[in-house]
């Protein structure tokens, strides 16, 4: 579940009176997600891509973990940016005054523009080609934003989220997990430094893209998006898009379309080629720890599904024995 916090009818459409999109017709939470609060809202306006006639549709989002203040700027305003741009992204509907957020006690909550599309579970090379494309569209599109952000959770940043956690935690989740602190050193001391940036995304699991068959018709939640190395966004999202759920099977034919889509786009360079191997694994380490730690975090009540850091303690095993070969064009 998303809903970490209650809105009632009249809030709501006290809230929904401050944009110009109609009157409030039904907010419903969504269910998915971890981070965030978030309601499909129908109004009884039009001015959305999703119109259909019913309405108009929105996303609402109340940011509950992780999200601080002073990103949302640059976060609400990237939507615009790649939107403008023809990128699949949905775009912040600003208010009557022209803020992309407003706050509601002390919370800050914004208005995005509903997208078409389902989730997939299980993607086919066709829509892995589709995401690999998107993704090199959207860092194409980015080079001109203007705004900038670090990624706090690149290598350094996951090796300490990660010992915070402390060993006695970590061996409680799975007595192999601390092992994984020593190889976030080694990664984090042979990291490479030299490889071409642009704002990625940083996050794009199958369950932040938006389909319509082959079609990628939005790339949702862009709440870690951050100026990094290009091939470390195409390396975390081979990490999320090429394996089943916990790990333990990968499927070639899937990454091979990833990183063809990509290349239809963006040729890499081949010393971003070379790097694939540590950037996955390094990708591997940042959800072991974000994982880890909200493991340890989460109440055992929480209404949450908590993820397995253990899924990725698999995927980083894998990488690491192997190497180049992950990469391979599909036989
Ligand atoms: N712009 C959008 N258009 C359509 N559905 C969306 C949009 N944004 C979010 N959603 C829906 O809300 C769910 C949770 O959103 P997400 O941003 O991933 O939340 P969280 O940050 O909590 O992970 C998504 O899985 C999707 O179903
Ligand atoms: N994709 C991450 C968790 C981040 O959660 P999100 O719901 O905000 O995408 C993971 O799988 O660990």
């Amino acid at each position: 579940m998303a809903v970490y916090t209650h809105l009632g009818a009249e809030e709501l459409t006290a809230l929904i009176a401050q944009y110009d999109v109609g009157e409030l017709v039904s907010a419903k939470g969504i269910a998915e997600g971890v981070s965030n609060s978030n309601w499909l809202i129908e109004t009884t306006g039009s001015d959305s891509a999703s119109s259909d006639g019913r309405g108009a549709r929105f996303i609402l989002t109340m940011y509950e973990r992780r999200i601080e203040l002073s990103d949302l700027p640059f976060f609400l305003g990237l939507l615009d940016h790649l939107s403008e741009r023809d990128c699949p992204v949905p775009r912040t509907i600003h208010d009557l005054e022209g803020a992309a957020y407003r706050l509601l006690d002390g919370k800050a909550i914004a208005l995005i523009e509903y997208l078409p599309g389902v989730s997939v579970d299980h993607p086919t090379p066709g829509q892995a080609r589709a995401v690999g494309e998107a993704l090199a569209q959207m860092h194409a599109a980015s080079q001109d934003f203007g705004q900038t952000r670090a990624n706090g959770l690149d290598i350094e940043g996951s090796r300490r989220m990660l010992a915070e956690c402390g060993t006695p935690a970590l061996a409680s989740i799975d007595p192999a997990l601390p092992k994984s602190l020593e190889i976030a050193a080694r990664l984090s001391e042979d990291w490479p430094q030299d490889l071409p940036r642009a704002i990625c995304h940083t996050d794009l699991f199958p369950d932040n893209v938006l389909m319509l068959g082959d079609q990628v018709t939005g790339m949702i939640d862009f709440y870690f998006a951050c100026e990094d190395a290009m091939a470390y966004d195409l390396a975390v999202t081979h990490a999320a898009w090429c394996f089943d759920r916990t790990g333990e099977q990968f499927s070639q034919d899937i990454g091979a379309a990833l990183i063809e889509g990509y290349e239809s786009l963006r040729k890499l360079e081949p010393r971003e080629r070379e790097c694939l191997p540590i950037l996955a694994q390094g990708a591997c380490m940042r959800f072991i720890a974000s994982r880890a730690e909200d493991w340890i975090e989460t109440p055992a009540d929480a209404l949450v599904t908590r993820k397995d850091p253990m899924d990725f303690v698999r995927r980083l095993s894998f990488y690491g024995k192997a190497g180049s070969s992950a990469f391979a064009p599909s036989r």
